[in-house]
């Protein structure tokens, strides 16, 4: 039973137990709101310990299903109550409790989770049974709040839909076709980040290459989504980017922790419905409503184009090659879903993405060899010389070693190490009943690493799995093994975009640089959040490469 159901339940049931005994006549003195006050503290923590030390013991349907020893009331399987990283714990119950594809694990204040063990449970959950799992509620809100995106919302027939007349947009021969703009970004941030080093007296200058990647990411998802050139990597502080990513880094903020740790419990909703025009004067939701006006704008001019819109007419009208264009030649989006669909490209892109690019410069700067192997195979395939042609800009995603480079960091990175499902009816898994409201962890990071699914070399970054034999796989010996994108109808639409974009960021900077890190000791440092980002970036030091 969902915290918030027993506790309105209990409260209710005290209230009503008090009105009876001031009826009967029973209150010798004390005020009836004593008594209530009394009664619901008691039946409160009543409550409190059946669930935190019957049910676990006792009454879960779950008790047969394997768990972590050594669980504490208020922490429960947890080391602290509000640990920094959510999935390290997690990834220990994957990696050594024995189990049949579910373990049982206690949140703080023994809030009863399941967690996947095997591929089987992942895939009956994403793919066969994706309709009976969803994102919990405080996921949802969250996911909302940053996007500023009523998408998550979508029943199972909007998304179809959505990914249906999406589909065209996201096709690997559609990216293929805006590789060049792609490719024309990056170039433009290598030739910023030159003239910056031209400029600096200092011979050890040192690059935040965080921030060259953030803009440049910002101005390719600007063209991608929109058809709107931003212009970010020449304006460094134009527009609503700089504070959209101030928020995105304060996600671990005590407000945000307490905020998820309360909604565990509580639906707290209504209560955030009601304060929500003070969110939105609030600078996220300031940022958020300047880039929701610019993709508004962006789609109304598109739309006017187009006139009635009919896939026919809008095709011919030339909406250009912009993930909205498509949208509306599709015909079916009407304007404000036009631009939720926007919202979440362009919140859900350019950091996941980015930081992908972040973790392979910090992999690269740590292995000088893999660096030059690398450096050989696009300068072989783009000479310094080379006039960028589309040809060649399109042959960049065919580059083996690049490609295996992108799909480790992918692997070894996942952007979301943890993620979650609730069972949105009473359903079952691997042939366990699972009662509506049970909430459902996928450790990803351990699924990426696991060794009996990639091999005993798992817990390395190893871009040569990608080759040969282990082109397309890695060599791993299941489907369900990297899930990184997710899985199944809802798993990552934006995923050859993503690996588009990284190819082409990476091959344009180890191109002309040779990439050392001022940071490197202290560069691998994730960042306490629920994303699994480097805490400083990398801070660079770059010697230009001259054509030989
Ligand atoms: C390395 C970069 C990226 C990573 C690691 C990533 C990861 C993910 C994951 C894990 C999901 C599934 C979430 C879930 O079901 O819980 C997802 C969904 C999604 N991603 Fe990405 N993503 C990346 C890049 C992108 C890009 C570039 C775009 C847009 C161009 C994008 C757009 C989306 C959308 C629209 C969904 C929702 C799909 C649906 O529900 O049908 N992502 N992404």
């Amino acid at each position: 039973m969902p915290g918030f159901v027993a506790s309105w339940l209990s409260i209710w049931v005290c209230t009503c137990g008090a009105v009876i005994y001031q009826a009967l006549g029973r209150s010798n003195g004390f005020s009836s709101l004593t008594i209530l006050l009394a009664i619901e503290i008691v039946a409160l923590i009543a409550w409190a310990l059946y669930w935190m030390l019957f049910y676990p013991a006792y009454f879960t349907p779950f008790r047969h299903l394997p768990t972590p020893p050594g669980r504490t009331l208020l922490r429960g399987n947890r080391k602290e109550v509000f640990p920094d990283y959510a999935w390290p714990e997690i990834r220990a119950a994957y990696e050594t409790i024995p189990s049949r594809g579910l373990v049982r694990f206690y949140e703080p204040l023994s809030t009863e989770v399941l967690v996947a063990t095997n591929t089987e449970a992942v895939k009956e959950m994403f793919t066969l049974k994706s309709d009976h799992f969803g994102h919990p509620k405080n996921v949802q809100y969250l996911i909302n709040r940053l996007t500023g995106s009523k998408f998550n919302f979508l029943s199972s027939h909007g998304h179809k839909l959505f990914r249906k007349h999406l589909r065209p947009a996201f096709t690997p021969g559609h990216v293929r076709r805006i590789m060049p703009a792609i490719w024309g970004k990056s170039d433009k941030m290598i030739t910023l980040i030159e003239r910056g080093l031209e400029n600096d007296q200092e011979p050890k200058h040192i690059v935040d290459l965080r921030d060259y990647i953030r803009r440049t990411m910002w101005d390719i998802f600007g063209l991608a989504v929109l058809g709107h050139d931003c212009r970010t990597l020449e304006n460094p502080t134009a527009g609503a980017r700089d504070r959209l990513s101030g928020i995105l880094g304060r996600l671990n903020s005590p407000a945000i922790k307490w905020g998820n740790f309360i909604m565990n419990y509580l639906d707290v909703r209504p209560l955030l419905a009601v304060l929500s025009p003070i969110l939105e004067r609030s600078q996220a939701g300031k940022a958020l409503e300047q880039i929701r006006s610019t993709v508004r704008h962006a789609a109304l001019e598109k739309q006017a184009k187009c006139g009635p819109p009919t896939p026919s007419d809008c095709v011919a009208k030339d909406l250009g090659l912009d993930i909205t264009g498509i949208s509306i030649a599709s015909g079916i989006f009407p304007t404000e879903e036009l631009v939720d669909n926007g919202m979440l490209f362009l919140t859900a892109g350019p950091n996941s993405t980015g930081t992908a690019v972040e973790w392979a410069i910090y992999e690269l700067a740590r292995r000088p060899t893999m660096q030059d192997r690398l450096r050989r195979e696009v300068s072989n395939c783009l000479p310094l010389s080379a006039t960028s042609s589309v040809e060649l800009v399109q042959h960049l995603q065919a580059l083996p070693y690049l490609s295996a480079i992108v799909n480790e960091v992918i692997r070894y990175y996942p952007f979301v190490p943890l993620s979650s499902r609730v069972a949105e009816k009473d359903t079952t898994l691997l042939g366990e009943h699972i009662p509506k409201g049970t909430i459902m962890l996928i450790p990803v990071e351990a699924f990426n690493r696991d060794v009996r699914l990639w091999g005993a070399d798992s817990d390395q970054f190893n871009p040569d799995r990608w080759l040969g034999d282990g082109e397309g796989s890695g060599g791993a010996t299941n489907a369900y093994a990297m899930l990184s994108f997710g899985a199944g109808p809802g798993t990552c639409i934006g995923q050859s975009y993503a690996r588009a974009m990284i190819a082409c960021l990476v091959a344009a900077l180890v191109r002309r640089f040779e990439i050392e890190l001022a940071n490197l000791e202290t560069a691998g440092r994730v960042r306490p959040a629920p994303f699994m980002k480097s805490e400083e970036g990398m801070m660079a030091r770059l010697r230009v490469v001259r054509e030989q």
